[in-house]
């Protein structure tokens, strides 16, 4: 076993609701204790300013350019992520002494995997002056120098957590991520590890209710439960040629976008979009090696009942079941944190972030820049 290194993961992911946060005792390989986990939601204001970014960012043709807003926007994202990183050491009685390490994702501004190029934006050696810790950032990089998709990076983690999954769950089993974007993770009998982006998980949803009503999400999927599915609808989306693609690409949040406002009710756009989430993932799962039996599902896209319960009936039709992470005695809310904390460990062993089964990289690569204090 390498040296175990108390590490904090910072996940600020495509659905721009907030900051994830947990602690991870590790030595990039085993588990060896999973620490408490939070969550810090962004405000309306700082909201609205990462969907400026997000606009800003199309402009950028050289992943270091910060055009316009988004130098402000950055260095505003990391010292957000240093706050909450604050807040949670003194709610736990830690001091950042006690922690060996932070993986910090930053937040995603543009991802273009066919152009290799992809920029998340927060400053990781603010980060490290900021808290007083070394910080392993901009992970994603090194993975498309090499020729990789960029995303997902979880599938490392996945394979960690999926070799404790309790016996009484069929194998094989897919991990799935159903944040704004879904991804899954499928790891064989023998170790065969495969990865990729699935389709749009939460974030078509969330933009159809906010276009509506001015809500971030659909709480408790009510708007979708009182919805009908529109086939016609599912057909366009699923005609894309994501799905039908000879490689699975990983995706941007523009790659889809929401149905125009006025083509079918608030209600049944909700329901389409929630079974569109699970036919979207069972229809790139269809690339995987093998059969899938057990889908568990972690992410936001688990609290929503209906997306479950229409992940659940499709899956059911091809004899696989779907359960939350928390049936399997994962996290679902803290994986995503946990990961970064898994994989800054990892980058600091130099070991593979990623693999030729997860991003199509070439070779295993490690990746991540390290600011230390
Ligand atoms: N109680 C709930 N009811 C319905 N939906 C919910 C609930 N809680 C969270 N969600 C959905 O989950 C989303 C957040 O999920 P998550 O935090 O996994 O996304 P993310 O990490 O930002 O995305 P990604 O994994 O793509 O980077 C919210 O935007 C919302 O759509
Ligand atoms: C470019 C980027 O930030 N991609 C995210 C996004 O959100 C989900 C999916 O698309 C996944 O590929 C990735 O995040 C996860 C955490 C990952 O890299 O594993």
């Amino acid at each position: 076993m390498g040296e175990v290194r108390t590490a904090i993961g910072l996940m600020s992911g495509t659905s721009m609701d907030g900051i994830d946060i947990a602690l991870l005792r590790t030595d990039g390989e085993s588990v060896v204790h999973h620490g408490p986990s939070g969550y810090f939601p962004y405000d309306t204001q700082l909201r609205e300013t990462w969907k400026k970014a997000l606009i800003t960012a199309k402009a950028i043709k050289q992943r270091d350019e910060r055009p316009g807003d988004l130098a402000d926007a950055e260095r505003k994202l990391t010292l957000c992520h240093a706050a909450a990183l604050k807040s949670f050491l003194l709610r736990h009685k830690l001091q950042s002494t006690n922690i060996d390490l932070i993986g910090f994702h930053g937040q995603t501004v543009l991802h273009r995997p066919d152009d290799a190029l992809t920029v998340q934006i927060g400053n990781g050696t603010l980060l490290a002056q900021e808290t007083g810790i070394d910080v392993v950032y901009d992970m994603r990089a090194n993975d498309m120098a090499h020729g990789g998709q960029g995303a997902p990076l979880i599938p490392v983690y996945h394979a960690a957590l999926a070799a404790n999954l309790p016996a009484q769950f069929d194998t094989p089993a897919v991990l799935v991520n159903i944040g704004g974007i879904s991804n899954l993770t499928f790891v064989g009998d023998d170790g065969t590890l495969a990865a990729f982006d699935s389709g749009p998980g939460n974030m078509l949803i969330d933009q159809w209710i906010e276009a509506h009503t001015g809500k971030a999400y659909d709480k408790g999927g009510e708007t979708a439960a009182r919805g009908a599915v529109v086939p016609s609808l599912v057909s366009r989306y699923m005609e894309s040629p994501f799905f039908s693609a000879n490689i699975r690409r990983s995706l941007d949040r523009s790659d889809f976008l929401p149905p125009v406002k006025g083509e079918v009710s608030l209600e049944d756009g909700a329901r389409t979009l929630a079974h569109l989430t699970g036919a979207a993932i069972l229809k790139s799962a269809s690339y995987l090696p093998e059969a899938v039996k057990t889908y568990v599902v972690c992410g936001g896209g688990r609290l929503n009942p209906v997306i479950m319960r229409e992940f659940a009936e499709q899956a059911a039709k091809q004899g696989a079941k779907v359960i939350a992470a928390e049936q399997a005695g994962f996290d679902g809310g803290a994986m995503e944190a946990e990961a970064w904390a898994y994989l800054a460990v990892r980058s600091l062993r130099g070991l593979p972030l990623t693999y030729p089964g997860t991003t199509g990289v070439t070779e295993p690569v490690t990746g991540g820049v390290l600011a230390r204090v």
